[in-house]
C-alpha cells in the first residue's frame, strides 16, 4: 500500500513538474513494476577500482604509436579465454583515461591473444561479487569505462579473432567498429548465465541493430559467426588472415585508411557521430554546427583551400 501511494505521488511530481501526461508516467512505472529494479547507494568510480583491484589476474595492456597515431587495446588473460578479472576492468578503466588525454592519437585497435576474443567477466571474480550492491559497482564501473571509451574521440576497431561472449560481446559493442576473422563468433550469453547485460551492451545492441534483432540475440543467446556477423551489421568486415599476428596487421591496415585526415578533423568526425547516437536531434544539429564553425577557417581548411585541391 505505501508502494503505491508512494508511486502516485511520484506520478503527480513527474506530471506536475515536468508536464509529463500521467498516462505516459503510469505505463512506464507499469513496465518496471514487471522487473525488479535495484535501489541501492552509488559508489564513486574511484571507490570501486579500489575494491575490484583486488580480484587479480590477467592484464588489460595499453601501447600508444605517436607515429601512426593509433593505440593498442591488448586482453591478456588467456589461461582463462580472456575473461576480464576485476584487476583487468581496473586496467580497462586506466586505460581510457590515458587515451582521454591522448590528443595526437587517432585509432585503437582492441584485440586479444590466443584463440577467444573473450568469455566475459571472470567467473572466480563473478562468483565473489555475486550480490546486488557489488554487481551494481561491477556494472557502475564497466559502464564508465565502455561509454568513455565508445565516446572517445578516436576511432576504434575490436578484432575478433575467436569467441565474444557476455560480457566479452558487450565490450566489442563499446568499439565503433568489428572485424572478425573467419573463426569469430559472437553470443551474448547473459541469459543462459541467469542475467542480463551487465556491461551496457544491451543499450549499445539496441542502437547498433534495431530493437528488433536485438531482442532476438539477448533471447536467443545464439552464437553468431562472422559471415551472419557481416550480414547483421554486427561485424564490418573479415579479415584474410585466420592467424592472429596476421590479422592484427590487416587491423592496423583497414583502420590506417580511416585516419588520412588531421587528428583534429578526426576528432571532430567522431564527435559528431558520437553525439548523434546520445542526444535528441536538435542537439545534435546545435552540437554539430558548433563544431563546424571552430573549424571553418582553420587551419586545415586554409591549407586546403590553398591547394586548391580536387576529388578526383
Ligand atoms: C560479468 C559480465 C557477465 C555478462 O554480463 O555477461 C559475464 O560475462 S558472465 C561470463 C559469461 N561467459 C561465459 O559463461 C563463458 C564461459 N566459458 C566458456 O563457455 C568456455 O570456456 C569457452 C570460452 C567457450 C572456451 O572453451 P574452451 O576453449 O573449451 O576452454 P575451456 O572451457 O576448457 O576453458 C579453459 C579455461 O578457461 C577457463 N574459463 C573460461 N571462461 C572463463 C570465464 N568467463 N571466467 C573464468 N574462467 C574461464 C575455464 O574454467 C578453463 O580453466 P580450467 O578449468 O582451470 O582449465
Amino acid at each position: 500500500m505505501l508502494i503505491h501511494r508512494t508511486r502516485v505521488i511520484q506520478n503527480l511530481l513527474i506530471t506536475k513538474l515536468l508536464k509529463i501526461p500521467h498516462s505516459v508516467t503510469m505505463s512506464f512505472n507499469d513496465n518496471r513494476r514487471w522487473v525488479n529494479h535495484y535501489a541501492g547507494p552509488e559508489t564513486p568510480v574511484s571507490t570501486i577500482c579500489e575494491q575490484f583491484s583486488k580480484f587479480e589476474g590477467g592484464k588489460i595492456e595499453l601501447s600508444k604509436d605517436d607515429e601512426s597515431g593509433v593505440a593498442i587495446l591488448k586482453i591478456n588473460h588467456p589461461e582463462r579465454r580472456n575473461a576480464l578479472s576485476g584487476s583487468m576492468m581496473v586496467d580497462l578503466w586506466n586505460a581510457v583515461n590515458t587515451l582521454e588525454d591522448w590528443k595526437t592519437g587517432k585509432g585503437i585497435i582492441l584485440h586479444s591473444v590466443g584463440e577467444t576474443f573473450c568469455s566475459g567477466g571472470d567467473l572466480n571474480t563473478v562468483r565473489q561479487i555475486s550480490n546486488p550492491d557489488d554487481g551494481y559497482k561491477m556494472a557502475t564501473l564497466m559502464h564508465d569505462t565502455l561509454t568513455r571509451l565508445h565516446q572517445l574521440p578516436l576511432i576504434s576497431v575490436a578484432l575478433i579473432q575467436g569467441k565474444a561472449l557476455g560480457g566479452g560481446a558487450e565490450l566489442a559493442t563499446s568499439c565503433d567498429f568489428r572485424l572478425f576473422t573467419e573463426k569469430g563468433e559472437m553470443g551474448f550469453v547473459q541469459g543462459r548465465m541467469g542475467v542480463v547485460t551487465g556491461w551496457g551492451g544491451g543499450t549499445r545492441l539496441v542502437q547498433l541493430l534495431g530493437q528488433h534483432q536485438a531482442l532476438e540475440l539477448l533471447l536467443t543467446s545464439r552464437q553468431i559467426p562472422a559471415s551472419e556477423a557481416v550480414t547483421l551489421g554486427l561485424a564490418n568486415g573479415i579479415t584474410k588472415s585466420v592467424e592472429l599476428s596476421e590479422a592484427v596487421e590487416e587491423t592496423k591496415q583497414w583502420l590506417q585508411l580511416k585516419l588520412n585526415h588531421a587528428p583534429q578533423i578526426v576528432h571532430a568526425l567522431k564527435q559528431i557521430v558520437a553525439t548523434a547516437r546520445a542526444v535528441p536531434y536538435e542537439e545534435s544539429l546545435r552540437n554539430e554546427r558548433q563544431v563546424f564553425a571552430m573549424l571553418w577557417g582553420g587551419d586545415a581548411n586554409k591549407k586546403a583551400l590553398e591547394q586548391n585541391i580536387k576529388h578526383k
